[in-house]
């Protein structure tokens, strides 16, 4: 015999309570009907990481979208979890140009935080959901080939150590993931063409990775609702800004600011449609990005 209950037809409150809910969930039927099939880059920052309730609805969204037919590839970051271990061992460390000087010390710290910390909770918490996410790092069947890079500081170029740029990507191994049904959750280390891992900033990398796999957006989580285009004066909140008038902006960016709206330039640049820098400390930031009329945070459109 069945257990089930039979279910009574909403009525009255209940009633406005479900075509609410019907409401919500039509709305994000042409977005579904766009991006049914697409890859979306989702770069997660480590400052967005704030708290285990955030990080179990990114976890679920991310659940979502693959459940509807989207592609997600998640790129981590994990700054501050980096900082904080280099404090627990001893080791000090600067940021030039919102990059982090990176001594050969720093780098065994900074793959051992992020490969094996970072990326290994988010993969966890996917996992609660089913056997979807798969870690993989910059190492992995060749992802990533770094090329050392410097910080600019006032126009001039200044050597930060073992820092990296993405010179190539070599998507198989993520192509083979994604063809299985698979979330892939990516760490930003990678080696130079002679072996030497380098430290590449998560957006960097989310940037190269959503323009070699053709996404349809990248979406950038971050601890601010977006870009300011005079900050801190926060009335200068931007919701779109095409690359053009980005470019103009570049340079009088500050710290963490820097690498992301250059990762933002070079996507759309780079054919990418799309990429949004949201405010990740927003629970399921991503869906109110992907799937509402409105959007959610700072749009970068090509020019
Ligand atoms: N123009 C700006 N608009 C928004 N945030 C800015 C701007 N300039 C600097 N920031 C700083 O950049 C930070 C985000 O970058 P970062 O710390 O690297 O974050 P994440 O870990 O998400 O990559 C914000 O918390 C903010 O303090
Ligand atoms: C070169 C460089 O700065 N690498 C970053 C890599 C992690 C990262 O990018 O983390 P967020 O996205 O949380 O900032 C670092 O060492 O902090």
């Amino acid at each position: 015999m069945s257990t089930r209950t039979r279910r009574t037809p909403h009525e009255g409150a209940d009633k406005v309570k479900a075509q609410k809910k019907a409401e919500i969930l039509i709305e994000a039927l042409p977005w579904l009907e766009r991006f049914h099939g697409s890859t979306v880059v989702i770069k997660y920052g480590g400052n967005a990481m704030i708290d285990p309730e955030l990080q179990e609805a990114f976890a679920a969204d991310m659940v979502f979208l693959r459940l509807v037919g989207i592609k997600p590839v998640v790129v981590h970051g994990g700054g501050p979890q980096i900082n904080r271990m280099l404090k627990r061992v001893g080791i000090e460390s600067e940021f030039r140009g919102g990059l982090r000087v990176t001594t050969p010390e720093t780098m065994e710290i900074v793959r051992m935080v992020l490969t094996g910390q970072v990326g290994r909770e988010l993969v966890g918490l996917i996992n609660q959901h089913g056997p979807f996410a798969v870690g993989l790092s910059g190492e992995d069947a060749r992802l990533f080939t770094a090329v050392r890079r410097g910080a600019t500081i006032n126009g001039e170029e200044v050597d930060i150590g073992q820092v990296g740029d993405v010179d190539q990507v070599d998507t198989s191994a993520v192509d083979d993931l994604i063809a299985a049904g698979r979330i892939p959750v990516i760490a930003t280390v990678a080696p130079d063409v002679e072996g030497v891992l380098h430290n590449v900033n998560a957006d960097t990398a989310a940037s190269a990775l959503a323009v070699a796999l053709g996404a349809r957006k990248l979406v950038v989580l971050t601890d601010v609702p977006g870009l300011y285009t005079n900050w801190p004066d926060t009335s200068s909140l931007t919701s779109e800004i095409d690359a053009d008038a980005l470019e103009k902006l570049l340079p009088g960016l500050e710290s963490g600011m820097v690498p992301k709206m250059e990762a933002c330039l070079r996507a759309v640049r780079g054919g990418v449609p799309a990429a949004h820098v949201v405010d990740g400390r927003v629970a399921h930031s991503t869906l109110l990005e992907v799937f509402t009329e409105e959007g959610f945070g700072t749009m970068v459109v090509p020019a």
